[in-house]
């Protein structure tokens, strides 16, 4: 019998299809849209569950039509109900009765009287009787609204969508395991090869359930800690209610609060449900969250903090999913194995850069600004006869955000170590990125060469994080190596090609191309270029285009080691030439059916963000005027960013976000790639907003308009310095001693090369004026390229101490001599600022 899809299963139920896949995805059955096929067992689980909640809204309706009659019964009843809420492993409160048949895990009632009070099991304790539960596992029953069942997609094993048939429909204890299918979790079973597999197979497959169990537990545990205490306090309001006199009703619920994404503020909760945040916060805190008014929490924090509030959650899927394009639903039998995307993290300095170096036998540490990675670059390279993609993700704390968006698009992370420094606060970072993102790790324990180079140690701090060396028997594979000796890399690329063999990684390479965007930026000859992985699909030379709001032809692509392809299959890297805009770092990109397609698409995504933009802005201004009234010292801090490149204002962005406290929110209201102009300073004005500008200056216009509008413009070549200002803002401590001034801009108008001395820029003083005492910055196409003394100054050729406004003159800038024709002068000096008391 053909497989039933959502829509129809939709329309059956009398929903929307959007409505039924959150549905689904509460139930922990992902589906990617309304065209998803459902297994049987899905079909059944949700006809069921639909069932039980009409049933359970109709009684919830009888019961809110008489009000009064509540009573032990009735309470007894909304217990038995209510099991479709989370319902940890001995919390059923003594005298309440037996528990509806089916929906006690077998062995749990076998607790002897006395051994411990209900709701007492120190969470990640397995009752006697229950057998060994994997890491993950939860009983049927027990999950949680929105937590997907235990063996559906083990931890760090397969990226959403990419779940082989057959494995997704099978919830945790529904019905016999197919054979050769393997529990996830230790135990014999675990570690069942298919047969006649290779030893290297069986070895992979230990890893693989390996890997599976390391991150679960926490995550359980602390689900289940919360979960016991809200039935804790369940129990405790519900007696609290039968005491009530009559007539002290419970709130009517009008309708279920509506939550979009994967998040939502405290803030925004209360207000949904017309409480104060002081109320939420204080339930919160009940249930051992500690949450700030501002603080996110997640959907299923979200969702028992509603339900104590009495409120029903509707949890909508994030209409972004869809933004307007139609998801394409593979063929199982056209899926072929592609190559792993394997991400390197790690503390800075700990030799990230080297170790992708060394493995692709190049160099950019040398080309890298400062030595510091700041952009994302891909990177293929082949072992064994099997290839690897290579993301390179900064390092430093500022990028948080891109590795965060590394770890999504990637199958496993690396994480990077020094051996000589060992765990640092980026180091756990990353750990809890990929950890979060269930992607596997796979330590790379570097600079092993360095005599005071300590890998015991190193393993035994990461223990400290949870992640236990296999040598010491635990799940983590360690591998020491050296970038600088090359020792060790050999195995490392084994060992990745090992945990890839393990997750069987598939792609369609037959379809409509699609992807995510790693880097993007506006090339002055080339126009806008984007850095794509082909996640799925192959692109072709011509495909026509949609990335985010950016669309185009593919006018050419150019694979990681410069060459021209005419065409990039799943796992592949490449540079996309012919999009229309510069797309954002992160965005997923299609391609579609024809030119038409993608300009439409694009036209509808920019209309929708521009609505968006326009709604954010109106609100931040109005919502902050009242918030301050309101609250006398709470401030907002607008933040408006401009950049060279996409990856550089995603990471001021999260940065400075993160740096918002009780008292300042930090809000970065507009961002974008390019030179500062007039209409962001308006912006600004209106918006009562700093402009950070990162490697990128203000035109003439912006500056005039910023001096009229009184507008505070920073400029930053380094992205910690931009985030320790407006720390220090914040905290009262900014009192600049020096501040920058700039006399006069000029332009290069033609350049002689003079052959030990240097070159030799003849300039034209276009404004104000420039001295032999000033600095200079080499500004080129609105981007800063340069900053650093002036070496001399001439007219014609004596040596001048100033030169003004509407003259030429002759100038050398100190250790720079790659200035060019068209470029322009910025002269500034470093003025003394009075520090006000
Ligand atoms: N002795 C030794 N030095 C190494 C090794 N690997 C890297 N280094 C040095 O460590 C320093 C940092 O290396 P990078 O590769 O730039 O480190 P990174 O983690 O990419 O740093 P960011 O890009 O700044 O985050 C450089 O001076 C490297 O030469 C190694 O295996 N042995």
């Amino acid at each position: 019998m053909a497989k039933m899809r959502v829509y129809e299963l939709a329309k059956e139920l009398g929903l929307e299809s959007k409505q039924l896949i959150a549905f689904l995805s509460r139930l922990g059955i992902q589906v990617k849209n309304h065209m998803s096929a459902l297994e049987d067992e899905e079909v059944a689980k949700v006809r069921a569950a639909a069932a039980g909640k009409k049933e359970k809204n109709e009684q919830t309706d009888t019961a809110a039509e008489a009000p009064k009659k509540v009573d032990a019964a009735a309470i007894k009843d909304r217990e038995n109900q209510g099991n479709q809420r989370p319902q940890p492993v001995g919390q059923k409160p003594a005298g309440q009765g037996p528990r509806p048949a089916g929906q006690r895990p077998p062995g749990q009632a076998a607790r002897p009287a006395g051994q411990r009070p209900a709701g007492q099991r120190p969470a990640g304790q397995r009752p006697a009787g229950q057998g060994p539960r994997s890491a993950g596992q939860r009983p049927a029953g027990q999950r949680p609204a929105g937590q997907r069942p235990a063996g559906q997609r083990p931890a760090g094993q397969r990226p959403a969508g990419q779940r082989p048939p057959g494995q997704a429909a099978r919830p945790a204890g529904q019905g016999p395991r197919p054979a050769g299918q393997r529990l996830p979790g230790p135990g014999p079973q675990a570690t069942q090869p298919v047969a006649a597999a290779p030893e290297q197979t069986v070895r992979g497959e230990q890893r693989k359930d390996r890997q599976k169990n390391w991150e679960r537990p926490h995550r359980v545990k602390e689900k289940e800690k919360l979960e016991q205490k809200v039935m804790a306090s369940k129990q405790k309001k519900d007696k609290a209610e039968v005491q009530k006199p009559a007539g002290s009703q419970p709130p009517k619920q009008v309708k279920p609060i509506e939550i979009h994404g994967d998040t939502i503020s405290v803030k925004d909760l209360a207000m949904k449900m017309n409480k104060s945040a002081g109320e939420l916060i204080k339930k919160l805190m009940g249930l051992g969250v500690m949450a700030t008014i501002n603080q996110e929490v997640d959907v299923e924090t979200a969702e028992i903090l509603a339900n104590e509030f009495g409120f029903e959650v509707d949890i909508k899927v994030d209409e972004s999913t869809y933004d307007f394009i139609e998801e394409i639903e593979d063929d199982p039998a056209d899926l072929v194995p592609r190559p792993c995307v394997v991400t390197v993290m790690g503390h800075v300095d700990h030799g990230k850069t080297s170790l992708l170096d060394a493995i692709r036998e190049s160099n950019v540490t040398a080309s890298e600004a400062g030595g510091i990675t700041q952009h994302i670059g891909a990177y293929q390279v082949v072992h064994d006869g099997k290839k690897i993609t290579f993301l390179d993700t900064p390092g430093h704390e500022a990028f948080t955000a891109m590795r965060a968006r590394g770890a999504q698009v990637t199958d496993i992370a690396i994480l990077v170590v020094a051996a000589d420094d060992g765990v640092m606060p980026q180091t756990v970072e990353a750990i809890n990125h990929s950890k979060a993102a269930e992607v596997p790790i796979i330590v790379a324990i570097n600079k092993i060469d360095k005599p005071d180079a300590r890998p015991e140690r190193v393993m035994q701090e990461l223990t400290e994080h949870g992640l236990v060396p296999e040598e010491w028997g635990g799940d983590t594979i360690c591998v020491p190596v050296s970038a600088k000796t090359r020792e060790g890399l050999e195995n490392l690329l084994e060992m990745i090609l090992l945990v890839a063999e393990v997750q069987e990684l598939k792609a369609n390479p037959k379809r409509l191309a699609k992807g995510t965007v790693i880097e993007a930026e506006l090339d002055k000859g080339r126009g806008p270029v984007a850095t794509v992985l082909v996640q799925t699909g192959t692109l072709k030379i011509g495909d026509s285009i949609v990335a985010g709001t950016a669309y185009g032809k593919v006018r050419a692509m150019i694979d990681d080691k410069g060459r021209r392809v005419k065409k990039a299959g799943p796992s592949t890297p490449v540079e996309v030439l012919g999009l229309s805009d510069v797309p954002q770092a992160g965005d997923i990109f299609h391609a579609v059916k024809d030119d038409k397609t993608a300009k439409t698409i694009s036209e509808k995504r920019l209309a929708k963000k521009r609505e968006e933009e326009l709604k954010a802005t109106t609100k931040v201004s109005l919502d902050d005027l009242f918030k301050q009234i309101q609250e006398g010292n709470v401030k907002e801090l607008n933040i408006i960013i401009k950049a060279d490149v996409q990856g550089s204002i995603e990471a001021l962005k999260q940065s400075l976000m993160k740096l918002s406290t009780d008292e300042v929110r930090v809000n970065a209201i507009h961002g974008g790639v390019g030179a500062i102009t007039e209409t962001d300073i308006m912006l600004a004005s209106a918006s009562n907003a700093i402009v950070i500008g990162f490697n990128v200056r203000p035109d003439a216009n912006a500056r005039k308009a910023a001096e009229t509008e009184k507008v505070d413009i920073r400029l930053y070549r380094v992205i910690y310095n931009a985030i320790e200002d407006v720390k220090a803002a914040m905290q009262g401590l900014l009192d600049p001693e020096f501040k920058e001034v700039i006399i006069g801009r000029l332009e290069v108008r033609a350049i002689f090369k003079v052959s030990k001395v240097g070159t030799i820029a003849g300039c034209y003083v276009a404004e104000g004026k420039i001295t032999r005492n000033a600095q200079v910055r080499v500004i080129r196409d609105n981007i800063v390229i340069h900053e650093g003394n002036l070496g001399s100054l001439k007219r014609f050729k004596d040596d001048v101490k100033e030169v003004s406004e509407g003259y030429e003159c002759g100038i050398m800038i100190e250790n720079y001599n790659d200035i060019q024709e068209g470029d322009v002068i910025e002269a500034f000096v470093m003025e003394e600022v009075t520090r006000e008391l």
